[in-house]
């Protein structure tokens, strides 16, 4: 009886912990070069965008002192002398966008609305539905308010001269609004960061073409490139590459030349079509290669070399589309953050959150692990999670019905039901 040869034990590969990896591409990162430059764009099209330049507020805002309530304004001090109930005359009406000129003497009081103006000689609102009035004679409880009640100072949101917002923010709701509140029509951003994505496989099909035997439609281009999006960077596509060592350097190439990141999925192990990390180290430089976590062990990434200019970041995610997706979330976000303009406290994974699992999960120590779940709130204690019964990173169908991410750090074990774990929302994610 002949047995086949064994193949050839390869050699051990070291896994680099999640948190070096975040280093050895932070420092990648520094090395690619001088910020993105800078653009005038309108606010209404600056959602997404990175704010390129400190923002002071050119005044008060609010510009003056105002009622946060419907109601009678007055002076707060006549509170104090006297017993029962406050007895004060109307003398004029304050709305906001019409206040009322007058000053207010002892015993009076101006009808007012939120948002009004503070008549001077008033620093008090005592609101409507605490009140009896025949819209003449106005009468409350003396403790209804406190002295100084319901006035929103000039200032209370931003100060004259003071940071709005800080360079290296990106523009969401709150951030665009503030800046409307300043009048500003339009914010200085950084361009927007290119970033390449190339799908690689000889099985890969673009949807739209036909289904063939042994082949499978791309789907982590189109991930990739909503994830790109959703940072605000532009997604650039140089085409899918087929398992070809000298096709993928030439592509890898000319991604480099249109975009400032290179993401490439697939390719990225051991297997004989696998030359990601070969392509790169031809056009290139590998700066390192393996992560100990699960999703995303293969994982490379590296510089490609640009005549005159510098270095592209290049980053190989695996092909499995959940690995490729995790990889993306947990190191390519910040990166791309981080190169489009964003500081460091912006750019930076958000903290998880705790939760308690309601299934044990099974781990080794030794390498990150995350896994796919839903996140439920639950009435006066610790939110719950769901972990997902399959956790293969095939699977996508998981991750579309996953809002959260359990983390089970390198060091630890499995955890039994009922334990607590860091949970990331994936929503706050993208
Ligand atoms: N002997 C070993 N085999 C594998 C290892 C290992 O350590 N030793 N690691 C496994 C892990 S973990 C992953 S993840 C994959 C990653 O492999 P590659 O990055 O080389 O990716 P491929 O082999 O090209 O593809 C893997 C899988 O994903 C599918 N794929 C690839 N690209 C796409 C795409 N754009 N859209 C949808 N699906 C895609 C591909 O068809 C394969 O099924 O390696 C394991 N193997
Ligand atoms: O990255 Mo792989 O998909 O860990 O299984």
């Amino acid at each position: 009886m002949t047995s086949s040869p064994s193949p050839e034990p390869s050699p051990a590969i070291a896994d680099l912990p999640v948190d070096e990896v975040r280093h050895r591409i932070e420092a990648l990162v520094a090395r690619c070069g001088p910020g993105l430059p800078v653009a005038h764009v309108e606010l209404g099209q600056a959602l997404g965008r990175v704010l390129a330049q400190d923002v002071h507020s050119p005044f008060s805002v609010p510009p003056h002192d105002n009622a946060a309530m419907d109601g009678y304004a007055f002076d707060g001090g006549a509170l104090r002398h006297g017993d029962g109930a406050m007895a004060l005359q109307i003398i004029g009406r304050a709305l906001a966008g019409a206040p009322w000129a007058g000053t207010l003497a002892a015993g009076q009081a101006v009808r007012i609305m939120t948002g009004a103006v503070m008549p001077a000689g008033a620093d008090t609102v005592v609101p409507q539905e605490l009140c009896e009035t025949d819209g003449a004679a106005l009468r409350f409880a003396r403790d209804a308010v406190a002295i100084g009640a319901n006035r929103r100072r000039a200032g209370d949101d931003l100060c004259a001269g003071g940071l709005a917002l800080a360079r290296g923010e990106r523009l969401g709701a709150a951030a665009l609004g503030l800046l409307a509140s300043l009048g500003q029509t339009q914010v200085a951003v950084h361009q927007r960061l290119r970033v390449a994505v190339v799908s690689t496989g000889d099985e890969l099909l673009q949807p739209g073409q036909a289904l063939r035997a042994g082949a499978i439609y791309d789907s982590n281009g189109a991930m990739l490139a909503a994830l790109v999006r959703q940072l605000g960077c532009e997604w650039v596509d140089p085409g899918a590459a087929p398992d070809q060592p000298q096709a993928l350097a030439e592509r890898f190439t000319a991604a480099a030349a249109q975009a400032d990141v290179v993401i490439s999925t697939g390719g990225v192990s051991v297997g004989e079509a696998d030359h990601t990390r070969a392509a790169l180290a031809q056009t290139g430089e590998l700066g390192f290669w393996h992560v100990a976590m699960r999703p995303g062990r293969p994982f490379a990434a590296g510089l490609l070399h640009r005549h005159g200019q510098a270095p592209a970041l290049f980053l190989g995610l695996p092909g499995n589309p959940v690995a490729a997706m995790v990889s993306f979330l947990v190191f390519a976000r910040e990166a791309l953050l981080r190169l489009a303009g964003c500081r460091a406290d912006v750019a930076t994974l958000p903290p998880p959150v705790r939760a308690r699992t309601r299934q044990a999960l099974r781990k080794r120590p030794g390498r990150t692990e995350y896994q796919r779940a839903v996140l439920r709130p639950v009435a006066g204690g610790l939110p719950e999670v769901d972990v997902a019964a399959n956790q293969s990173s095939a699977v996508l169908s998981a991750m579309v019905g996953a809002n959260a991410l359990v983390v089970l750090p390198h060091a630890q074990g499995g955890v039994q039901a009922g334990d607590e774990v860091d949970v990331l929302l994936l929503d706050a994610l993208t």
